[in-house]
C-alpha cells in the first residue's frame, strides 16, 4: 500500500535464474584466429553458465599454441548471465591472473566469439571428483581424501594469493589431469566463472563488506552460509564450501541434500537454515577428528581474517603421515610437510559459537543518545494490559515509540517517551495484513506511521504519530504538487523479507521506518521525509553481530530491528536495518540479553543520556 494510492502486494523474492533453455545449438566446429579447426565431439560438463566438449583438430594450424589433438572448449551464451557487460567473467580473470599465475587451472589457448556463443580453447583435463564418486565414494579411502583436502587448500590459498576467491567450490570444479600424462595425479580447480576480488588491487586492501540478500550466486549444496545470505564474498567463503565438499566425498551426501530442502521457488533460503542449525559435530560425525577442526575453524573465520591455510593443512598431515596414499591424487603439498607443518596452538582454538541446534530467546535493544527525557518501558502485557499502558501513557503526554512481541511469553513490550515531538497519536489492530483503509485515513489526517508490532496470531499493531519527530527521523520534504512540507510513506506484507521491494523504494527516496513480523508475514513501512542519506539491511539466523560491527564502521547505525519465529529449523532470523543521517553519526549501543533488559541495566544507560530507541526479542 502507497499512500500515493497502490494496492497491498505480496512480495516474492526467488533466486537466481539458470541459463538459457532455448539457446541455439552448439556449432559443430569452432576456429578462433589462427587456432586450427577444432570439431566438437563428447560433452564433458554443462553447467550454470557453459558447456564443456571435446575438440579435436582437425585441421593443424602452424601456429597451433596447444600442441594438442584433443582440447575442451567451454561455450557460453551471449546472453548468459555469467558474461553481463560484454565478455565472460571467466575471461576477464584468466585475462587479469597472466601467463604466470602458478595456479593449477587449466590452460586457456584461444578465447573468442563465435555466433551466439563465447568460446575458450583450454586443455584437456581427465575426470572430475565428482565423476568417479558415482562408483567408487564408499570405496574412497580417507588418506585419499586427506591427500585431496591439502591440494585444494594448497590450490586456494594459491588463488587467493592473487586476490581472488572462487566462489564456487564444489567436486565437479576439481579436476585430474589428463590421463596419461605426467600430470594425471595432480589436481587443477576449473571454473573462475564466480570469481570475485577479496582485495582492491589498486590499493592493496580487502574488498568492503556489504549485504544484498537476495543475492545468491553459486551452487546450494555447497555454498556457504555467507554466499546464501548475500553477504559478499571474502576468502573464508570458499574454505567453508570446502570443509562442505570434504564431507561430502567421506560422506558422499550433506545433511542439507534431500527432496524435502529442495522443493518450492526458494531452495537456497530453506537449505541455509538447515546449515546453520548444522553443528559441525553433527556434519563430521564419524569422520576424523582434523575434518572436524577444519570444519569448526573455516566456519569461525571472519569476513576479512586471513586464513591460516599451512595450519589447515598440517591438520590433514596428521591423517595422510601415518599412511602415505599416493592414488588418486598426487600430493606435492604433502611432501613438503616439514616446512608446511605449522605448530598447534591451543590458544588458536575457535571460541565463537558458530552453530546453535537449541532454540535460544533473545532480546534486542538499542540505545541512542538523547537529551534528559522520561521514559517508560513495560514488558509481559496482555492485549489488555497493553491498551491500558498506552492510554495511561497518552494521558500524561507519553508516546510510543517502540512496541514489539515476544512469540516465547506471548506478550508485548512497549517503550513510551516524553519527547517525541508528537502532538497526537492513534493505534489499531488487524489481523492478517495492515488495516489498509484505516491507514489511508490516518494518512489523509496528516498521521504517519511510526511504529509496527506483529503477535504470533497473525495480527499486527500499527501507531501512527501526528507532528514533528524530535528525534529527526521524520523531517518531511516539500512537496512541489501540494507546495508544503510532507512526510510520503508506502508500507507492504510480504511472506519473506521483501528486499526487492526496500530497493525499490530506495531508488524512490523511500527508507524503512518500521519492519515487523507477524507469524510467517513481514510488515515494512517506508517513509519519504527522513535524514536518512543511505540504508542497509541486516540478515542472519542470530544476532548480526559482525555485519552489525562492520556496518557501524561504515557509519551506518541501527534504526530498526525486528525478528520472526521459524518452527521449521526452531531458530530465529534476527533482522536489523541501519541507516545514515547527513549530520553526525549517532552514538549508539546495544544490548542483546536473554530477557527483557533489566532495570538495572536501562537504568544505568539512562544515567549516561542512552536511551530505548529500538526493542525486539527473537
Ligand atoms: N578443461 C576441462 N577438461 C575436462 N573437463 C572439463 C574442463 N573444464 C570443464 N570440464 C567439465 O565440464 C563441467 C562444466 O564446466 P564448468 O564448471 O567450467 O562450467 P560451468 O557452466 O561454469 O559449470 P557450473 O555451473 O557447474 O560450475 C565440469 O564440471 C567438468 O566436468
Amino acid at each position: 500500500m502507497d499512500q500515493s494510492g497502490g494496492a497491498s502486494c505480496k512480495g516474492d523474492e526467488g533466486h537466481r535464474s539458470e541459463n538459457q533453455s532455448d539457446a541455439p545449438p552448439i556449432p559443430e566446429q569452432v576456429q578462433i584466429d589462427d587456432s586450427p579447426v577444432y570439431r566438437i565431439k563428447r560433452k564433458l560438463g554443462k553447467g550454470g553458465f557453459g558447456e564443456v566438449y571435446v575438440g579435436r583438430a582437425i585441421s593443424p594450424s602452424s601456429s597451433d599454441q596447444t600442441g594438442a589433438e584433443k582440447v575442451a572448449i567451454k561455450f557460453e551464451h551471449k546472453d548468459s548471465e555469467g558474461c553481463e557487460g560484454g565478455i565472460p567473467n571467466e575471461w576477464k580473470v584468466y585475462d587479469d591472473l597472466g601467463e604466470s599465475h602458478g595456479i593449477p587451472l587449466p590452460q586457456v589457448y584461444y578465447k573468442g566469439q563465435q555466433g551466439y556463443y563465447y568460446v575458450m580453447v583450454m586443455d584437456l583435463l581427465g575426470a572430475s571428483l565428482q565423476d568417479p564418486l558415482v562408483d567408487d565414494l564408499p570405496t574412497l579411502p580417507l588418506e585419499a581424501i586427506a591427500c585431496i583436502a591439502v591440494e585444494a587448500i594448497s590450490i586456494l590459498e594459491k588463488l587467493h594469493s592473487r586476490g581472488y576467491i572462487h566462489g564456487d567450490i564444489k567436486p565437479g570444479n576439481f579436476l585430474l589431469g589428463p590421463p596419461g600424462t605426467p600430470a594425471e595425479k595432480r589436481l587443477f580447480m576449473t571454473d573462475l566463472g564466480l570469481a570475485t576480488r577479496w582485495r582492491d588491487p589498486s590499493t592493496g586492501s580487502h574488498v568492503k563488506y556489504n549485504q544484498t540478500p537476495e543475492d545468491f550466486r553459486g551452487t546450494i549444496l555447497f555454498a556457504s552460509v555467507h554466499a546464501h545470505l548475500g553477504r559478499t564474498s571474502s576468502r573464508r567463503n570458499d574454505l567453508e564450501s570446502l570443509a562442505y565438499m570434504l564431507v561430502y566425498l567421506i560422506h558422499g551426501r550433506l545433511p542439507w541434500q534431500g527432496h524435502q530442502f529442495f522443493q518450492g521457488e526458494d531452495t537456497s533460503f530453506p537449505v541455509c537454515k538447515r546449515k546453520m542449525a548444522t553443528l559441525p559435530e553433527t556434519l563430521c560425525d564419524s569422520c576424523p577428528g582434523p575434518y572436524l577442526q577444519f570444519t569448526t575453524f573455516v566456519l569461525s573465520l571472519k569476513f576479512n581474517e586471513e586464513p591460516n591455510y599451512a595450519r589447515y593443512i598440517s591438520l590433514f598431515h596428521q591423517i595422510i603421515g601415518q599412511n602415505p596414499y599416493v592414488w588418486p591424487v598426487h600430493t606435492d603439498v604433502a611432501q613438503e610437510v616439514p616446512c608446511k607443518r605449522a605448530r598447534l596452538n591451543d590458544d588458536d582454538e575457535p571460541s565463537k559459537k558458530i552453530r546453535m541446534e537449541s532454540k535460544l530467546t533473545q532480546w534486542i535493544s538499542v540505545y541512542d543518545v538523547h537529551p534528559p527525557m522520561k521514559q517508560r518501558y513495560c514488558s509481559n502485557l496482555d492485549y489488555v494490559d497493553l491498551i491500558l499502558h498506552i492510554e495511561k501513557g497518552h494521558a500524561e503526554g507519553m508516546y510510543l515509540t517502540s512496541v514489539t512481541y515476544s512469540f516465547s511469553s506471548k506478550s508485548w513490550a512497549i517503550i513510551m517517551d516524553d519527547s517525541t515531538g508528537y502532538t497526537a497519536q492513534t493505534y489499531a489492530f488487524s489481523c492478517a495484513s495492515l488495516p489498509e483503509e484505516w491507514i489511508k485515513k490516518q494518512w489523509s489526517d496528516s498521521f504517519y506511521i511510526t511504529a509496527v508490532a506483529g503477535a504470533d496470531d497473525d495480527r499486527f499493531l500499527v501507531v501512527m504519530s501526528k507532528g514533528q519527530s524530535m528525534n529527526g527521523c521524520f523531517i518531511g520534504f516539500f512537496d512541489e504538487h501540494l507546495g508544503t512540507w510532507n512526510v510520503r510513506q508506502s508500507c507492504c506484507v510480504f511472506h519473506i523479507l521483501p528486499f526487492k521491494w526496500i530497493k525499490k523504494k530506495w531508488a524512490e527516496g523511500l527508507y524503512v521506518t518500521a519492519i515487523a513480523t507477524s507469524g510467517r508475514q513481514w510488515a515494512v513501512v517506508s517513509t519519504k521525509g527522513t535524514r536518512f542519506t543511505d540504508q542497509a539491511v541486516e540478515l542472519d539466523f542470530q544476532y548480526p553481530t559482525e555485519g552489525i560491527h562492520e556496518r557501524l564502521k561504515q557509519g551506518y547505525y541501527i534504526t530498526s530491528v525486528a525478528t520472526n519465529p521459524d518452527e521449521y529449523s526452531r531458530r530465529s532470523t534476527s533482522r536489523s536495518t541501519s541507516k545514515r543521517r547527513c549530520r553526525a553519526s549517532v552514538e549508539q549501543e546495544m544490548l542483546q540479553t536473554s530477557n527483557f533488559p533489566d532495570d538495572s541495566e536501562i537504568k544505568e544507560k539512562w544515567a549516561r543520556n542512552y536511551y530505548i530507541s529500538s526493542l525486539c526479542c527473537g
